[in-house]
């Protein structure tokens, strides 16, 4: 008999997601080299966990699924375009059903996989904030939770960065991974955060939402961040709360670093905004 997914409010929304399809072999892009910083990290027997990584975009993709479970949930959180064939075939490998590709928010210096990933597999449903204003399968906010098979990800409301940036954090229950897991997307990153200068950014907003919203977690949550551009994987709330440069200052502090940090505009914004709008994809975003 078929097990279905526990029904939340999400699961209502996308009651496709408890039906499983048999898996179809994924074309494997020979130009796309394998660039994975895999590893397991979490104590719980049932979470299969890889973290992957984009080189050009310095972003790193999520893989999450319930192994333990007779179907496999997966999920990935905050795909890139580019390296959708080598996710997709590390999913088909490891004999994983992929119910989710979910964003943190619009990202402005990449194009989202989400888009193609549902060109390829059509059952998987897109999931963004429902404060980003971008066209997705399902919408979420505060408190929501994604589950997939016994295992589930709360959704926390982190603007700043943009409007609508949304951490998506392990539950908080005794048989879901221990310690929990946050991915921050670009909300909070390893000893940085994300710029607030454009996207309906605010310093102010960015300094509330990870004091309330990430910092109030168990300081062994490991923090996860959507980017990395100097060669760190992973860290912990006490780590940043200890070392974090712009963060542990007061929120005067903050804001006058956020409005100094003088960066470029990333190269690929005019094409990344308008396309990860329409869930990436290009063609109905001219
Ligand atoms: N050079 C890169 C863009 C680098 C950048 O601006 N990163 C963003 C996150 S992606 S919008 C950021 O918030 N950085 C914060 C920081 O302190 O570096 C490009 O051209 O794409």
């Amino acid at each position: 008999m078929l097990r279905l997914f526990h029904f939340n409010k999400l699961s209502i929304l996308s009651s496709k997601a408890s039906t499983f399809l048999p898996l179809i072999p994924i074309p494997i892009s020979k130009s796309v080299k394998s660039q994975m910083g895999s590893y397991s990290t979490s104590s719980s027997s049932k979470l299969l966990f890889r973290q992957l990584f984009e080189k050009e975009s310095s972003t790193y993709t999520y893989l999450l699924a319930d192994s333990s479970h007779p179907h496999k949930p997966a999920l990935l959180i905050d795909p890139v375009d580019k390296t959708v064939d080598r996710d997709l075939s590390l999913i088909h490998e490891l004999g994983l059903k992929l119910v989710y590709a979910m964003n943190t928010h619009v990202h402005a210096d990449h194009v989202t996989g989400t888009g193609l990933i549902k060109s390829k597999i059509s059952d998987v449903k897109s999931v963004i904030s429902k404060a980003s204003s971008a066209t997705a399968d399902l919408y979420v906010e505060q408190g929501d939770k994604i589950w997939f098979g016994d295992l589930f990800l709360e959704v926390r409301a982190t603007p700043g960065h943009t409007l609508g940036c949304i951490t998506y954090v392990t539950g908080d229950a005794s048989d879901q991974p221990q310690p929990r897991m946050a991915f921050t997307g670009d909300a909070l990153l390893i000893r940085g955060c994300g710029r607030t200068d454009f996207q309906g950014g605010s310093s102010e907003q960015l300094y509330k939402s990870v004091h309330s919203q990430i910092f109030m977690l168990p300081e062994d949550t490991l923090i996860y961040p959507a980017h990395d551009y100097k060669g760190f994987s992973v860290s912990t709330v006490g780590e940043e709360l200890k070392y974090n440069p712009r963060l542990t200052k007061d929120e005067e502090t903050f804001k006058n670093i956020m409005a100094n940090l003088n960066l470029s505009y990333p190269k690929m914004i005019d094409v990344a905004v308008p396309a990860n709008l329409v869930c990436g994809i290009q063609s109905k975003a001219s």
